[in-house]
């Protein structure tokens, strides 16, 4: 029995999943989980020290989950304030901006450090999600699907924060690689339309 079974929230009907956001500062970590809870976008979103979370709870075949989403501080410099969180997660979002080469580059380093300090089996349900495709693009989607595949085919989705692209959908997609991990593929739908990569 994992963690995730043993919580559940104050009504008792309802899975609670910790769900960690990584990536460099600024790609856009905040805005996604803003735009997921409150469907608000903050183009003067500052920069996130230690950590923050939001709950949500969303349904999937036939279960409520309730979402607990840490929102992590990505400068180099919080590094301590933001690892303690890791332990206990169930899913991971590794998250990088389409037109921001440097933090595509640092996805290694940020699963790195997130299976050292949540000590996390290789099987962990992790999401690559590449933000800000209302921007002028310098990362391709080939080559993130690229990286993807040679990473132990992690599913891949892009999104935009600021025009809502894909933001529920790549939460969903989470849910759902957590649930087939967890063996509980068959009471799950198929994905939304418009994902991007495979589960
Ligand atoms: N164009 C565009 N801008 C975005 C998008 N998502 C976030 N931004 C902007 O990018 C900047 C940084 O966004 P945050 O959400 O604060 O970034 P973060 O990853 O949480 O940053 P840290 O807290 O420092 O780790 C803000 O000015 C946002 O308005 C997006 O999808 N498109």
């Amino acid at each position: 029995m994992n963690n995730s079974h043993r919580r559940q929230n104050s009504r008792g009907r309802s899975t609670v999943l910790k769900v960690v956001i990584l990536g460099d500062g600024g790609v856009g970590k905040s805005c996604l989980m803003n735009r997921f809870v409150t469907d608000r976008f903050d183009e003067h979103s500052f920069h996130t020290i230690g950590v923050e979370f939001l709950n949500k709870e969303i349904e999937l075949g036939g279960e409520t989950y309730t979402l607990q989403i840490w929102d992590t501080a990505g400068q180099e410099r919080f590094k301590s304030l933001r690892t303690p969180f890791y332990r206990g997660s169930d899913m991971c979002l590794l998250t990088y901006a389409v037109d921001d080469p440097p933090s595509f580059k640092n996805l290694e380093t940020w699963r790195k450090e997130f299976v050292y300090y949540a000590d996390v089996k290789a099987d962990f349900p992790f999401l690559v999600v590449g933000n800000k495709i209302d921007l002028e693009r310098r990362v391709t989607t080939e080559e993130a699907e690229a990286w993807c595949k040679e990473n132990g085919d992690l599913p891949y989705i892009e999104t935009s924060a600021k025009d809502a692209t894909n933001v529920e959908a790549s939460f969903m997609m989470c849910l759902r690689r957590w649930a087939n991990i967890e063996g509980r593929q068959e009471r799950m739908p198929m994905p939304d339309t418009g994902l991007l990569g495979i589960l």
